[in-house]
């Protein structure tokens, strides 16, 4: 009986390459055709059993929440923020970084505080867990601009080299959680393509675990069971 594909979600942007990477690693031959910055959002390899598409990475926890891809690649930061209802199998370790709580050098507490994020509900838990009452403003994109002309006093957001921070004069308050990306999982296809989504999880974690690479050729490049 032939097995039905493994749908997988892929974040478009940063994530992308390394993931791509990990998978070819893994022995998963992807053609080149599937690139982020290419218009083409969906590659299929029949002979591996996976069909792939290119996502927002803010939108891939959905996608898998909803049963249209059965796994998904995403950033920590994204299933913290979406709390959405999915089985995290597996710490990819790529894309590392982490989300900080960031403001100028000069900050100290002041009445009525404002934290600008692009990530407000990871914003709210931390400021609750820690007692702090805050306001917290939604915001799309160049958070690092906020606390320069004055919007909010501090900031909410992903550091990586931080030279966002230090080329706009600001400086790390508090770490709230380091982020990588991690393998994602839709709650019936765990059940229902268990054996094709484990082998598939086992041939990244041999990979991610060890940093080697799985020759294309030592065995067939396949999930199906
Ligand atoms: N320096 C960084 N800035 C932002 N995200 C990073 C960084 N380093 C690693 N990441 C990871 O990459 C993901 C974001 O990727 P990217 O920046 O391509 O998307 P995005 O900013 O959400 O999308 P878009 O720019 O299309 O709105 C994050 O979810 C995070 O896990
Ligand atoms: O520590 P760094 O290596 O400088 O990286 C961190 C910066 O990168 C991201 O912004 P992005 O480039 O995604 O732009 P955005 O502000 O428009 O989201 C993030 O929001 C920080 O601003």
């Amino acid at each position: 009986m032939a097995v039905e594909p493994l749908t997988i979600a892929m974040p478009k942007g940063r994530i992308f390459e390394e993931a791509l990477d990990l998978m070819r690693r893994s022995g998963f031959a992807i053609p080149d055709e599937f690139a982020s910055d290419s218009r083409k959002l969906t590659v299929t390899l029949p002979e591996a059993g996976l069909q792939f598409f290119l996502a927002k990475p803010m939108d891939v926890a959905i996608y898998v929440e909803y049963g249209v891809a059965d796994l998904g690649v995403v950033g920590k930061d994204v299933l913290l923020e979406e709390q959405r209802d999915v089985y995290e199998l597996l710490d990819l370790r790529i894309s590392p970084c982490k989300m900080a709580v960031a403001g100028l050098p000069s900050w100290k507490p002041a009445p009525n505080p404002r934290v600008a994020t692009k990530y407000p509900v990871i914003a709210e838990n931390y400021f609750k867990s820690r007692g702090e009452q805050v306001e917290v403003i939604k915001m799309n994109g160049s958070i690092e601009l906020a606390p320069i002309v004055g919007l909010a006093d501090r900031i909410v957001d992903i550091v990586s080299t931080g030279q966002t921070l230090r080329e706009n004069g600001l400086v790390e308050l508090e770490e709230i959680v380091s982020v990588t990306s991690r393998l994602i999982g839709n709650r019936a296809s765990y059940r229902m393509k268990n054996t094709q989504i484990q082998k598939l999880s086992d041939r990244l974690a041999e990979v991610v675990q060890g940093s080697e690479t799985i020759d294309p050729n030592r065995e067939r490049s396949t999930v199906d069971s």
